[in-house]
């Protein structure tokens, strides 16, 4: 569903890359947690996937069509099958829940019915549901601002699903959340992955919470893919790689 090939991005005034050389193909079907530490080139990948971010290098192909060199209205079809989850949710805290949710449909209406928040009976009723599929429906009326961090992310993931996406994203979604919580937006996540057959893509720093949820993992170490393949193959020594630096390495060997 995406290959991406020789991926690379250098941000103006950076000495190194934020992404070097990076190739791999992803699936419908495969749920991924992107693990590494703060810096490693998450963020960057994940926003690569929907053209927020332009490669400086290499190819991103979705769906057989190679979105590097997409204009923004080409970009803007990408992104409407490409629901996002944020850490800090994004959502318009004064707005109902039903009001955020339905934003979510905003990249296939018009500009002047999305201006005049019009909305067909059919979208109603499919907000309704992605509603009740995260378990708001007693909510569905309540201001943002009132909910807790875990229903926000919960109403995040409705407004994602409003958009009908083949592919989830995620990043960094439960990063403000306690780990019950967590653990609860992580189980609705799979859910969803699975009922809707979605590409789930999604970083983590619990790798706790990735070797429990996700079918594949990435970990990238200072824009590399240092590691690719099911959570049983990622080592305690993969582990180690993906989080040491190399002074911190240097340190240890030292026996300081
Ligand atoms: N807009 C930008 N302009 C310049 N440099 C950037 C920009 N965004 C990210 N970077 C740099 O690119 C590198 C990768 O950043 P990125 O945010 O992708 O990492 P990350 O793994 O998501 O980190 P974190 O876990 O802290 O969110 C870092 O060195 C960062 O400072």
């Amino acid at each position: 569903m995406i290959q991406v090939k020789n991926l690379t991005v250098r941000y103006p005034d950076m000495k190194t890359e934020a992404l070097a050389d990076v190739s791999l193909s992803l699936e419908k079907g495969d749920f991924v947690c992107v693990l590494g530490k703060s810096g490693a080139g998450k963020s960057t990948f994940i926003r690569c996937l929907n053209g927020l971010q332009k490669p400086t290098g290499g190819e991103i192909h979705f769906d057989g069509q190679d979105i590097s060199f997409h204009n923004e209205e080409q970009l803007r079809k990408v992104r409407r099958q490409t629901g996002m989850i944020f850490q800090h949710f994004s959502l318009i805290p004064r707005l109902s829940v039903m009001q955020n949710v339905l934003t979510g449909m905003f990249g296939y209406r018009s500009s002047f019915k999305n201006l005049i928040g019009w909305f067909t009976a059919e979208e109603l009723a499919l907000a309704k549901k992605v509603i009740e599929d995260v378990g708001l429906s007693e909510m569905a009326y309540r201001k943002v601002e009132q909910l807790s961090g875990g229903q926000k992310q919960r109403v995040g993931i409705a407004r994602a699903l409003a958009q009908q996406p083949k592919v989830l994203l995620g990043d960094e979604p439960v990063a403000s959340l306690d780990p019950g919580t967590s653990n609860h937006i992580f189980t609705l996540l799979t859910e969803m992955h699975e009922r809707l057959n979605l590409l789930t893509i999604i970083n983590v720093h619990d790798i706790e919470l990735a070797k429990r949820y996700a079918t594949r993992i990435l970990a990238l170490k200072d824009g590399k893919l240092i590691f690719d393949g099911p959570p049983e193959k990622f080592s305690d020594s993969q582990y180690r790689e993906t989080y040491t630096s190399e002074p911190q390495t240097a340190y240890f060997d030292a026996g300081i």
